[in-house]
C-alpha cells in the first residue's frame, strides 16, 4: 500500500544538507555570494529599461537613452554570466556531496550482516547507491541554491513593486503567496508514486543482474522462456507506476501554468488602471509587466525544485532506511588473535537461520593448532554454516566458539577476517591484474612472494602462459580463466595472507583429477604448520587430514582422529572408506 502521508520532515533535509555540505562550507558561501550579485544584476536591468522608455516619452537626450540601453544590456549580461558560474559551482558542490553519500552507503553496506546483505539483490543495491543518490545530486547541487536564489529574487521584485506603488506590491505579494500555497499542496501528490517507481526500478535491475550472472545456466537449462516472461512482467509493472508518478508531476506543471496566466492578468490589469489614473508612467507599466514575466522563471524553478523534492523525498526515505539497518552483530571485540596457527574450539554450538529451524545442534570440535580437520556430510548438513560461524558471519544461538583460545565474539572483526582464510565454493575474481587479484591491492606484497606461493601451489607452468605475468588482466577484458584456475588463484590469495586458520569449502570440487593431484601435493606442503578445515564431498579430498568430522542433519555423527576412525571397522568413516554409507556424502 502506498502511504500518501509519507513525507520527509524539513528537519531531515536540513540534517542531510548540513552533514554533506559542511566540509565544503566556503565553497557554498562563495556560491551564495555570487548568487546574490547575480540577482542584483537581474533586478537592475528592468529599472534601466523603465528609464529608457520614460526618457523616450519625455524627450530625453539620445546620449541619456544610450546610457540607459547600455546599462540594461550590461546588467542583463552580467546577471546571466554570474548565473552560469553559480550553476557550475553548484554542480561541483552537488557532485562532491553525493559522492560522499555514495561512499558512505557503500561502506555501511559492508558493515551489515550477511543475512541483511542477502536481503538486497545486487540490482537493488545499485539502485540505492547510484539511482537514489543520483536523484539526490540535484537536491544537493540545486535545491538550496535555487530555492534561496529564486526566493531572494522574488522578494527583490516585490520590494521594487512596493517602492513603485504600494497597491502593486500588496496585490502581487498576495498573488505569489496564493501561488506558492497551491503549488505546495500539489507537492505531496506524487511522493508515494515516485517512491514506488524507484522500488520497481530496483526490482527490475535486481532481476536483470541476477539473470545476466546466471545466463549460462538459464540457457543450458532451457530457462530462456521463463526469463523473458519474467522480464516482460517487470516491464508491465514499470509502465503504470511510471505513468502514475509522471501524471502527478504533470498536474503540478498545469497548476503552475494556470497560476502564471493569472499573475499576468492581475499585473497587467492593475498597472493599466494605475497608468490611466496617472499614478504611474508607461515605463513603469512596461517594467511591472517585465518583472511579472521575470517572476515566472523563479516560480517555475521553485516548482522544478519541489518536483525534484518529491523524488528526493522518496530517495531520502530509501537511503535512510538503508542507513537505519544496523548489523545485528555489533558488539565488535577488541582482542587480537594470537600469532601463528590457531586452535579451533566449538562447544555445544547450536544455530539456525530462522528461530524455529535449527541447522546446527550441539556441535563440538576441539582442533589443536597446526592440525587439519576434514569436514564431511551430505548436502545441506550444515558444513558451510559451520564455517560461517567460525568467521562470525552469524552469531550462534548457543555455545562458545574460540580461535586460539580467544572467543570469536571478543575478536575485532578486521583481525578475524585477516587471520581466517576462507575459500568458498563460489569463487569471485576481480576485473584486475593477477597481482591485484591475489594481493587485494596491497602494495606491500612483493612479486617474489607471490611467485613463490604460485610455485609452491604447482602453478608455475600456468603462470608462464600468462602474457604479461603478474600484470596480466583477468576477467572479461583480459585472460579468461577456467573455474578451476580461478579457484587456484583464490588459493594463492589465501596463502599469501598467511592466515592462522584456513577453511576450504569444496575448494577442489571444480578441478580435473590431474590438477587436483598437483594441488593436493602442494596443499599438503602449504598446510604444514597451519590449522585448516577442509569441507569435502569426496573422500580423496581429505586423504591426508589429521581429524575427521561427519555431520548429519546438523549434528555430529562422528568425530575423531582420521587414522583411528579409518582403522576401526564399526565406524561410519571406515564404512565410507570401504564403499558403504555413501549417502553420507551425497
Ligand atoms: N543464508 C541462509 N539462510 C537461510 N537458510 C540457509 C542459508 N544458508 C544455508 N541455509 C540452510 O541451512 C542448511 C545448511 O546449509 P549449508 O550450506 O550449511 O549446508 P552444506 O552442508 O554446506 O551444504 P552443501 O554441501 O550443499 O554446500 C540448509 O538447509 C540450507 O538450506
Amino acid at each position: 500500500m502506498i502511504d500518501k502521508k509519507k513525507r520527509m520532515p524539513i528537519k531531515a533535509y536540513g540534517q542531510l544538507l548540513y552533514q554533506y555540505m559542511r566540509p565544503m562550507r566556503w565553497r557554498v558561501v562563495a556560491v551564495f555570494v555570487l548568487l546574490l550579485i547575480s540577482i542584483g544584476c537581474q533586478l537592475l536591468s528592468p529599472l534601466a529599461l523603465r528609464q529608457f522608455i520614460d526618457l523616450a516619452r519625455t524627450g530625453g537626450s539620445i546620449s541619456q537613452m544610450y546610457g540607459a540601453a547600455i546599462l540594461f544590456v550590461v546588467w542583463a549580461l552580467a546577471g546571466q554570466a554570474l548565473h552560469v558560474l553559480v550553476v557550475y559551482m553548484g554542480e561541483n558542490v552537488g557532485w562532491r556531496a553525493t559522492n560522499a553519500l555514495r561512499a558512505e552507503l557503500m561502506a555501511h553496506y559492508f558493515t551489515l550482516d550477511r543475512a541483511q546483505q542477502q536481503s538486497f539483490s545486487t540490482g537493488e543495491m545499485i539502485e540505492r547507491i547510484d539511482g537514489d543518490v543520483h536523484v539526490l545530486q540535484n537536491f544537493f547541487s540545486h535545491f538550496v541554491i535555487s530555492l534561496l536564489g529564486n526566493t531572494t529574487f522574488i522578494v527583490g521584485i516585490l520590494i521594487v513593486f512596493v517602492v513603485e506603488d504600494w497597491r502593486i506590491g500588496v496585490v502581487m505579494t498576495m498573488f505569489i503567496m496564493i501561488a506558492f500555497w497551491a503549488i505546495d499542496k500539489m507537492r505531496l501528490l506524487a511522493v508515494p508514486y515516485w517512491q514506488r517507481l524507484r522500488a520497481v526500478i530496483g526490482d527490475f535491475f535486481g532481476f536483470l543482474t541476477e539473470q545476466l550472472a546466471a545466463r549460462e545456466e538459464a540457457r543450458a537449462n532451457g530457462g530462456r522462456t521463463y526469463v523473458l516472461w519474467q522480464f516482460e512482467q517487470l516491464l508491465h509493472k514499470w509502465y503504470p507506476v511510471s505513468k502514475q508518478a509522471h501524471v502527478r508531476g504533470y498536474a503540478m506543471w498545469m497548476t503552475t501554468i494556470f497560476v502564471f496566466t493569472l499573475g499576468n492578468v492581475v499585473a497587467f490589469g492593475l498597472s493599466a488602471w494605475l497608468f490611466q489614473a496617472g499614478i504611474i508612467t508607461i515605463g513603469t507599466v512596461v517594467m511591472v509587466f517585465y518583472f511579472t514575466e521575470l517572476l515566472i522563471k523563479p516560480i517555475e524553478h521553485i516548482r522544478y525544485q519541489l518536483e525534484d523534492l518529491q523524488k528526493a523525498d522518496a530517495s531520502i526515505l530509501r537511503v535512510k532506511a538503508l542507513f537505519q539497518l544496523q548489523a545485528t552483530i555489533r558488539n565488535e571485540g577488541e582482542k587480537c588473535l594470537p600469532d601463528g596457527a590457531l586452535s579451533v574450539s566449538m562447544r555445544n554450538v547450536s544455530f539456525g537461520y530462522a528461530a524455529d529451524t535449527p541447522v546446527l545442534e550441539d556441535i563440538y570440535i576441539q582442533l589443536r593448532a597446526t592440525k587439519v580437520l576434514g569436514l564431511l556430510g551430505k548436502t545441506g548438513s550444515g558444513k558451510t554454516t559451520l564455517a560461517r560461524l567460525l568467521l562470525r558471519f552469524y552469531e550462534p544461538d548457543e555455545g562458545a566458539i574460540k580461535l586460539g583460545d580467544v572467543a570469536v565474539s571478543e575478536v575485532a572483526q578486521s583481525d578475524l577476517r585477516a587471520r581466517v582464510g576462507f575459500v568458498t565454493q563460489d569463487v569471485q575474481l576481480l576485473k584486475a591484474t593477477v597481482r591485484d587479484n591475489v594481493t587485494f591491492f596491497d602494495p606491500h606484497v612483493s612479486d617474489e612472494k607471490i611467485i613463490t606461493v604460485i610455485d609452491e601451489l604447482g602453478l608455475a607452468s600456468w603462470y608462464r602462459t600468462l602474457p604479461h605475468g603478474l600484470d596480466t588482466y583477468v576477467g572479461e577484458e583480459g585472460v579468461q580463466l577456467s573455474a578451476g584456475e580461478a579457484q587456484l588463484l583464490v588459493l594463492v590469495r589465501v596463502f599469501l595472507a598467511n592466515p592462522g586458520l584456513i577453511i576450504l569449502d569444496e575448494a577442489s570440487a571444480r578441478l580435473d583429477p590431474a590438477t587436483e593431484q598437483v594441488l593436493d601435493q602442494a596443499m599438503r606442503r602449504l598446510l604444514a604448520g597451519r590449522t585448516a578445515i577442509i569441507i569435502a564431498h569426496r573422500l580423496a579430498t581429505i586423504a591426508h587430514v589429521d581429524e575427521v568430522l561427519i555431520l548429519n542433519h546438523g549434528r555430529v555423527l562422528e568425530y575423531g582422529k582420521r587414522e583411528q576412525l579409518a582403522s576401526t571397522p564399526h565406524t561410519h568413516f571406515y564404512k565410507l572408506l570401504h564403499g558403504g554409507r555413501k549417502e553420507l556424502l551425497q
